[in-house]
């Protein structure tokens, strides 16, 4: 396996995750699959409480009885997969589960293995209702330690208040120059002059997300005029408190 794995953010609406164990890790795999909106099959000798529970109200959510070192038998399922979570406690059906998905191309994620997963499922944490997200592994090296700097990291972000409202000004500001300036070349140097400006700067460190949200009309205005486009600051300003909130939290 190479050394340094990309890191990536998957929208797994649409997708179909296949979960070979249904442990306690198994368990914690499907549903947080099944929590970011992939189908989630899980194939093993028995299955916990929880996803028995979970399964009986969530069409989404499949449990199917099947002795995964049946290759045959397993084959289908992992053809109907794009990710192939691997996660029973028998070294042996682990390895030949894994050929199998390897063999078919399907994405591996191997909790048992950190060696040969493809796919890492990271520490993670979230900020600001899910705008905001933080991942962190060791590839498997030591969790413990991952754990520990996902706190840290925690620690040191629920405190700042100016990038909280740095956060809550710029998600505002990137509709809105998507719609005032058309061309990308335009408008990308104004996400920066907007930042570096002193008075949002200022209204920033203060925690004054009204005050941001004025020096930064103000500078989209100006920059906008510039460009032969006709915005007055007012106006730019009532289009910043227009923008519905981008995300919704998972
Ligand atoms: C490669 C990876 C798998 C992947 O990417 O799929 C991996 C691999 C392995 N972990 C093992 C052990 C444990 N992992 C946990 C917990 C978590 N492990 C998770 C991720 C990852 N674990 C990926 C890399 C993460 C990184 O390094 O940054 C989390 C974040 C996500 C999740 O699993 O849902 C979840 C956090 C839950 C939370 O805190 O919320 C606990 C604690 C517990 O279970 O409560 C233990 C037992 C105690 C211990 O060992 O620390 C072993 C067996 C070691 C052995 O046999 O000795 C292997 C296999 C190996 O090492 O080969
Ligand atoms: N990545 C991680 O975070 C962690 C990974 N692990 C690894 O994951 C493995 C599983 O751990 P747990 O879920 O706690 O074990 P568990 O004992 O709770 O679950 C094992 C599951 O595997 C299934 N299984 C066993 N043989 C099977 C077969 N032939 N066909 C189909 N299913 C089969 C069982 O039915 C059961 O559902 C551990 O052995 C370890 O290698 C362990 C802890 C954390």
């Amino acid at each position: 396996m190479v050394a340094v794995r990309v890191p990536l953010w998957l929208e797994m609406s649409g997708r179909r995750v296949l979960v070979v164990g249904g442990g306690s890790v198994g368990t914690r795999r499907a549903l947080w699959f099944r929590q970011a909106g992939a189908a989630v099959r899980v194939v093993g000798l028995s299955f916990s409480e929880e996803l028995r529970r979970q399964a009986e109200e969530d069409e989404s959510l499949e449990l199917v009885e099947l002795d995964a070192s049946d290759t045959e038998a397993l084959g289908p399922h992992v053809e109907w997969a794009d990710i192939v979570v691997i996660a029973t406690d028998n070294p042996g059906v682990n390895e030949a589960v894994w050929r199998l998905a390897r063999e078919l191309r399907r994405w591996v994620n191997d909790a048992t293995d950190a060696e040969r997963t493809e796919i890492v499922v990271p520490y993670t944490l979230e900020l600001y209702g899910g705008g905001l997200r933080v991942a962190v592994t060791t590839e498997g090296r030591t969790g413990v330690a991952a754990r520990h700097a996902r706190d840290k990291i925690r620690e040191c972000l629920e405190g700042d208040r100016g990038l909280e409202t740095l956060y809550e000004a710029m998600w505002r500001v990137k509709p809105v120059l998507k719609r005032l300036i058309p061309r990308a070349k335009d408008r990308v140097p104004i996400y920066y002059r907007i930042d570096e400006d002193p008075e949002f700067r200022d209204a920033v460190e203060r925690g004054s997300l009204e005050e941001a949200l004025r020096a930064a009309a103000r500078v989209i205005a100006q920059e906008a005029q510039r460009l032969g486009i006709d915005a007055s600051p007012d106006e730019v300003y009532r289009l910043l408190k227009s923008v519905e909130k981008p995300i919704s939290p998972l």
